[in-house]
């Protein structure tokens, strides 16, 4: 046991979160923060390509249409595809914070099976903020962005530094996104944070 609380609520004395003064206006697309991710990169033939849009406050939206490749069971969406398109767009909340954060605990409810080519309509929000920790949460309906609830999730991210992508990822992959311009333009934007 590490004794770490497994709570997704607030402490006593969290803040609500503070939307960075250069986050993208509300309706702006956020893109992705690097291409060859599963969640919003451009580059991966299978992934989600998630597509997320600011909006008031820390809240965004986001939708993501699940294909043939995302199935589980014939027809259906696996969850744990599901569980990343949820964990895709409460990581994108970060980026209106302008903090740099990793997913520390993601707890998910699936309430309704969700087919092959149906579009997931998502929005999330940040809950609350005590020091590295960030508080979420996030819903996505099917059958258009006031339909049924189909998944919900709430999520504990750590605040982490620029240096722990480069500690802990493969040489490789690191090697050339510090050698991309986009990559560089996204560090530097996280970096400028006082
Ligand atoms: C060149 C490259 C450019 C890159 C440009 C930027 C790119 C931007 C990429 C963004 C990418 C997002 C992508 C989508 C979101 C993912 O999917 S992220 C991937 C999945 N997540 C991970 O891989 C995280 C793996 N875990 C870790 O690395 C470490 O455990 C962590 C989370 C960094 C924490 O370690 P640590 O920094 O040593 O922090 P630690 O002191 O242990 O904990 C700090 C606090 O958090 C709490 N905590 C930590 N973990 C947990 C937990 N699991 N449960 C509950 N509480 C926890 C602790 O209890 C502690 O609380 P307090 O004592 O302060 O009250």
């Amino acid at each position: 046991m590490s004794g770490r609380t497994a709570s997704l609520s607030p402490p006593a004395g969290a803040m609500p979160p503070v939307r960075h003064p250069e986050a993208p206006a509300p309706g702006e697309l956020l893109g992705s923060h690097y291409d060859q991710c599963f969640g919003c990169g451009g580059a991966q033939p299978h992934g989600l390509h998630l597509e997320a849009r600011a909006g008031e406050g820390v809240s965004l939206t986001a939708e993501f249409r699940v294909k043939a490749a995302h199935q589980g069971a014939p027809g259906l969406a696996h969850g744990g595809v599901l569980a990343t398109a949820l964990d895709e767009t409460l990581g994108s909340l970060n980026w209106l914070l302008r903090v740099i954060a990793v997913t520390g605990r993601l707890e998910t409810d699936f309430v309704r099976p969700v087919p092959v080519d149906t579009v997931l309509h998502l929005d999330a929000h940040v809950v609350a903020v005590h020091g590295r920790k960030i508080y979420s949460s996030a819903t996505g309906r099917i059958g258009g962005p006031d339909g049924p609830v189909a998944v919900r999730a709430t999520a504990l991210f750590i605040e982490v530094k620029v240096d722990h992508f480069i500690s802990h990822g493969r040489d490789a992959e690191i090697k050339a996104a510090l050698a991309d311009p986009d990559q560089q333009r996204v560090a530097r934007a996280f970096e400028v944070n006082p």
